[in-house]
């Protein structure tokens, strides 16, 4: 989430996972990057069977039906649904961010998981006492990983440092740059490094890419489904001070890798459907713990 971010609609809040339909970009008569972005949705109690959201998982599911109004612009039926799926084992959560935190700090966060409990219960407790309500297992879980993870962002310091961070998985691939008028390169070297601005769209990517974060010890692993090709942004200095809602410094911790659908447009016919999947996870990496090789990260399972 960016500092300067607005939260007042119709603008959508800049920060997050953004979701670009039913276009991307300017390729299209809509607004840039699609209307679905600022709307509200609604949460979805009947969602469509998504193979991740199992009972296992912390979930929500929202959807997204076309008003009035963007039935006028967009004249096509649709049922736009996504589905986010949390880590709910506070092993995942910890390995996201283990690296990211210095040795005494993530001492000290597991050395806060009782207390952390113990409230969780605490709370639960008054609130079944004094206000006669009662959450679910779910929900319990949901609050007493959010605690810890302000408590891990208020340990773990800066964000992500774009100056030291490396993207894996896309070399040698096409894309279209999309600061010369989209034009098609073919992306030379080992990996994609940040020195200025980048807007590129890479095309027909592969399943797994790998952002490696030197400077927080940590790699990022994007993987992907149904959505071939993948946007890498970031808007450096200049760009950054035009943005409104960006502080000026902000592109200093900031990266934007999404999977994404640019090149070929779906297009549904009446009754078809379609899925995309997105996860994202973070991982120590090996050049913190001499553990973990980013390229098994990258081309391993
Ligand atoms: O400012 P917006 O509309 O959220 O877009 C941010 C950026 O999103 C990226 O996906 C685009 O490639 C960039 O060109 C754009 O600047």
């Amino acid at each position: 989430m960016k500092k300067q971010a607005t939260f007042k609609p119709p603008k959508a809040i800049r920060g997050g996972i953004p979701i670009c339909f039913p276009q991307f970009s300017n390729l299209g008569s809509l607004e840039q990057h699609g209307f679905a972005r600022n709307r509200f949705w609604t949460i979805d109690t009947d969602p469509p069977p998504f193979s991740t959201a199992s009972s296992s998982k912390t979930y929500v599911d929202l959807t997204l039906k076309p008003s009035e109004e963007d039935t006028k612009i967009w004249a096509h039926i649709f049922k736009f649904g996504v589905s986010w799926v949390m880590p709910n084992r506070l092993i995942e959560l910890l390995a996201c961010w283990n690296g990211g935190v210095r040795c005494h700090t993530a001492a000290s966060i597991c050395g806060a998981i009782p207390h952390y409990i113990v409230w969780t219960i605490w709370r639960e407790q008054n609130n079944r006492i004094f206000e006669g309500e009662e959450r679910s297992i779910i929900e319990l879980k949901r609050i007493f990983i959010l605690s810890l993870f302000e408590l891990i962002t208020m340990l773990s310091g800066l964000p992500i440092s774009s100056f030291e961070v490396r993207v894996e998985g896309l070399e040698t691939l096409d894309y279209l740059d999309n600061l010369q008028n989209r034009e098609r390169f073919t992306e030379q070297g080992d990996a994609i490094t940040f020195e200025s601005e980048v807007d590129k769209i890479y095309l027909s990517t592969p399943t797994k890419i790998a952002i490696l974060d030197h400077e927080k010890k940590r790699t990022f692993v994007l993987r992907k489904d149904g959505l071939p090709d993948a946007m890498v942004w970031n808007p450096w200095d200049k760009k950054a001070k035009a943005m409104v809602d960006f502080g000026d410094e902000e592109y200093k911790h900031m990266l934007c890798v999404e999977a994404a659908a640019v090149e070929k447009s779906i297009t549904l016919k009446a009754g078809e459907d379609w899925k995309g999947r997105q996860e994202l996870s973070a991982v120590p990496s090996s050049y913190c713990s001499g553990q973990l090789d980013p390229q098994k990260v990258l081309h391993g399972s």
